[in-house]
């Protein structure tokens, strides 16, 4: 199934499973362009955007590049051992300080976005033919919830359940702007992006392709 319709109302929430709310067009275009140079800074380094390769051999067609703390399958190091070994950039405060606010909006609860505190910032970027399979984000050892805030091509997001990878699961697509945010129930739930949409993305934006930011709670701390 597919959630929202052709053209879904921008700024109206909807939430696919418990504790999963979806704002479409919740960035204004110029939040998106301000984010999308910030992404072409971030993959300049001083960590490379890479294709991450995982333990049985395969390897991501996205690209990505961490903030905060770098994750390589299956845990979080404030070094990119896989990509050179350089330390990864600080994740700003201005981007937490938009996840607060995520939180606090898509949960229509201050206390909420107030006590979100993440810290790290992953950065993926498609092309036309890449995608994610089905996986949880569980290398973090806190239930905060996870903020995603997608720029540039739409996609198909599939949102499914706890406890397998398989249906039920709710289609929805994510387009430039769109914010997700997973927490409480569904902190743990499966999902994916199957496909994006290539070319949809606005040409005021300058970007061919998608770029999405997750901002996540890792739990950690240096002292390990
Ligand atoms: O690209 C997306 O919308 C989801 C990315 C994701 O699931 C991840 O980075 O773990
Ligand atoms: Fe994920």
């Amino acid at each position: 199934m597919v959630d929202g319709g052709l053209f879904p109302a921008p700024g109206r929430r909807r939430e696919p499973a418990p504790g999963a709310v979806h704002v479409p067009g919740w960035l204004p275009p110029d939040e998106q362009r301000r984010l999308v140079a910030a992404c072409r800074d971030w993959a300049r380094g001083p960590v490379p955007m890479r294709h991450t390769r995982l333990p049985r051999g395969g390897v991501m067609s996205v690209r990505t590049v961490c903030l905060g703390w770098h994750w390589a399958p299956y845990r979080y190091t404030r070094t990119a051992d896989d990509a050179g070994g350089g330390r990864v950039a600080e994740l700003p405060d201005w981007l937490a300080a938009l996840g607060r606010r995520a939180v606090a909006e898509a949960y229509d609860d201050p206390a909420a976005g107030a006590a979100y505190a993440p810290d790290t910032a992953l950065v993926n970027f498609y092309d036309a033919g890449a995608r994610m399979g089905m996986h949880q984000d569980k290398d973090e050892k806190s239930d905060a919830p996870v903020v995603s805030l997608s720029l540039g091509d739409s996609c198909v997001f599939r949102f499914g359940n706890t406890e397998t990878r398989t249906k039920p699961y709710t289609d929805v697509e994510l387009a430039s702007g769109d914010l997700f945010v997973f927490g409480g129930p569904s902190r743990f739930a499966y999902h994916a992006v199957p496909r994006t949409h290539p070319g949809t993305a606005d040409p005021a934006l300058g970007l061919a392709g998608r770029l999405n930011i997750t901002l996540r709670e890792t739990g950690l701390t240096d002292a390990g």
